[in-house]
């Protein structure tokens, strides 16, 4: 333990806390400018470290900041499972990422251990996944992980190199499941299922030219386009053009361009043109884990009809529970998770589908953990971020019933039916919200459905919706409740939102503080885009009054 104590010490000194600053565990990890993080992605490290010790399992770690700016990075650790990591260990990395010195983050280290029997200096192994993405600061913050890593005694960390946030997720499943787990098999996964789903196809509603061939994807000068180069290299029945790749001279890392900017500015991202015009478009973020579709308006100034995370998530449901219908002997019960930022419209809509929903705090690991109460569970946020979840008893039912029809009914409706779905198992990332995966998801089932995008986006008429965020002074001042939907302190202010709302047809207007931006959010909904508007700004004027701020767009 003394030899412990020490290389905790040494490896600490080297990455001291700056003066003034606290870092949190927020939605999606800790996020700040990168030229402050070394210490709080060293201490990460150790986190990682302890995670991988405890479980007995190898663990991820990535340095990204998904869709903020440039200058920005972040960190955040996987599970075993290749999910988030689990929630009850946030308040140690927390504690861990504050410590004002050395000799408490020692101490916080041991005593954690002590408490959560982690087998410290026993001898044991650990092993964590390294990745980050294409970010200038990332480099260095990975040096940091990497002695935060072996500032742990036994643990081994392996750089898996410059990838995208849910590859990462992905190789640490396939690691500790025993399967294929590099890069090439993840994109060989990819486009090998992605072929067999296109072939999958019904032979008798196959209409090619509705479902035209050309995609464009805007890689918000992120991680993702490149990948994507990669893996269309083996598909043939999709002609994929990138734009925004991260290329020298193509543009600066999410600046106008990328998922977030298309789906809340509503604007086709730079690098298109008119000469777009009819042609479907998807925007990734920056670390690829979100995924939105759109099309150039004409005549509009390049405004887009957007596709976002809602519609993705009826098209994934509608498919899944087309192929169960033709096969009774595969009960399953079907589950469909979204956040209040869900249209109403698209509740409303897969609700009319039969299907049960439910919602979850905003943030992919809240919905991820609702999502594997089911046999099937979809989540997606609406901005693009979800995938579809399987259990383990529904996987082995599925390929007994997919072996015994093969046997018996080769080439039956019914076999084909439970063909696809073992294809979808495949193709989506299980471990995380992917926006690689779940594009090529979006792609085959369009083909298999014979589904035009205009189709696609006739399932059901967004209602108009505003977001507005504002900067106050202490935004942990307001706490939810009912997964965000209403404000339970200060009370006064669910009060003053209940009045407002009331004045609007479908009025729906809701505050919560962000978990990445140090700003409260307020979105609202009504049947009307002057409405909605309307709704947003007096309660952000509420919201400023009770707790002092200027409101920000
Ligand atoms: C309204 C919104 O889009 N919120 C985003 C944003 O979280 P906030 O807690 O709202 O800042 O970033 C998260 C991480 O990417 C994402 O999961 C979430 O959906
Ligand atoms: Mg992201």
């Amino acid at each position: 333990m003394a030899d412990q104590l020490s290389l905790l010490l040494d490896s600490a000194e080297r990455f001291p806390l700056p003066n003034g600053l606290r870092f949190s565990y927020g939605t999606s990890g800790f996020r700040s400018d990168g030229s402050v993080l070394g210490s709080t992605v060293h201490r990460a490290g150790i986190v990682a470290a302890l995670r991988s010790l405890k479980t007995g399992s190898t663990v991820g770690l990535v340095i990204t900041a998904s869709h903020n700016p440039v200058c920005d990075n972040g960190v955040k650790i996987a599970d075993p499972d290749g999910s988030m990591m689990d929630q009850s260990w946030e308040p140690f990395a927390n504690a861990l990422a504050n410590a004002p010195d050395p000799n408490s983050l020692a101490q916080l280290v041991l005593q954690f251990a002590k408490d959560e029997e982690i087998p410290l200096g026993s001898g044991q192994s650990a092993e964590v996944l390294l990745a980050r993405d294409t970010r200038p600061t990332g480099e260095t913050l990975l040096e940091a992980a990497k002695q935060g890593i072996s500032s742990i005694i036994g643990t081994v960390a392996i750089d898996m190199g410059i990838l995208t946030t849910p590859e990462l997720h992905w190789m640490v499943r396939c690691w500790n499941n025993g399967t294929k787990a590099t890069e090439s098999d993840y994109f060989a996964q990819l486009s090998n299922s992605f072929r067999s789903l296109m072939e999958l196809a019904p032979h008798d509603n196959l209409n090619f030219d509705t479902v035209e061939k050309k995609l464009i994807v805007d890689g918000a000068n992120g991680v993702g386009g490149s990948k994507l180069e990669e893996i269309k290299k083996n598909i043939t029945s999709l002609e994929i053009d990138v734009r925004n790749s991260g290329k020298e001279g193509e543009g600066l890392l999410n600046e106008g361009c990328g998922a977030d900017f298309v789906q809340k500015e509503k604007f086709a991202p730079c690098g298109f043109s008119l000469s777009d015009l009819g042609i479907r478009c998807a925007s990734l973020d920056g670390d690829a884990d979100r995924l939105v579709f759109f099309r150039l308006i004409p005549n509009s100034n390049n405004k887009i009809e957007l596709v976002d995370g809602d519609k993705i998530l009826s098209l994934f449901a509608i498919f899944i529970q087309e192929q169960l219908s033709l096969l009774e002997e595969l009960p399953a019960r079907l589950g469909v998770v979204q956040t209040a930022y869900a249209n109403g419209a698209a509740t409303d809509y897969i609700k009319n589908l039969g299907l049960e929903v439910i919602f979850a705090p905003t943030g992919v690991k809240y919905l991820h953990e609702k999502a594997l109460e089911y046999d099937i569970g979809l989540y997606f946020e609406a901005n693009g971020h979800g995938t579809i979840l399987f259990s383990k008893e529904f996987l082995s039912q599925l390929d007994s019933v997919n072996r015994e029809l093969s046997s018996k009914f080769p080439g039956s409706k019914k076999q084909r039916a439970a063909s696809r779905l073992v294809v979808v198992t495949q193709l989506i990332n299980q471990a995380v919200g992917d926006a690689l995966s779940g594009l090529l998801l979006v792609e085959a089932i369009l083909h298999n459905k014979g589904w035009s995008f205009q189709k696609w986006c006739n399932l059901y008429q967004d209602l108009p919706s505003r977001q507005l965020k504002v900067k106050v002074a202490d935004r942990t001042a307001i706490v939810t409740a009912d997964a965000e939907t209403r404000v339970v302190k200060p009370a006064a202010l669910q009060e003053l939102i209940d009045i407002e709302t009331a004045k609007y047809t479908h009025g729906r207007c809701f505050v919560r503080p962000s978990g990445t931006e140090d700003v409260v959010r307020i979105y609202a909904e009504a049947a009307t885009q002057d409405s909605a508007d309307s709704l947003a700004n007096s309660v952000a004027q509420h919201v400023n009054h009770i707790l002092g701020s200027d409101i920000k767009t």
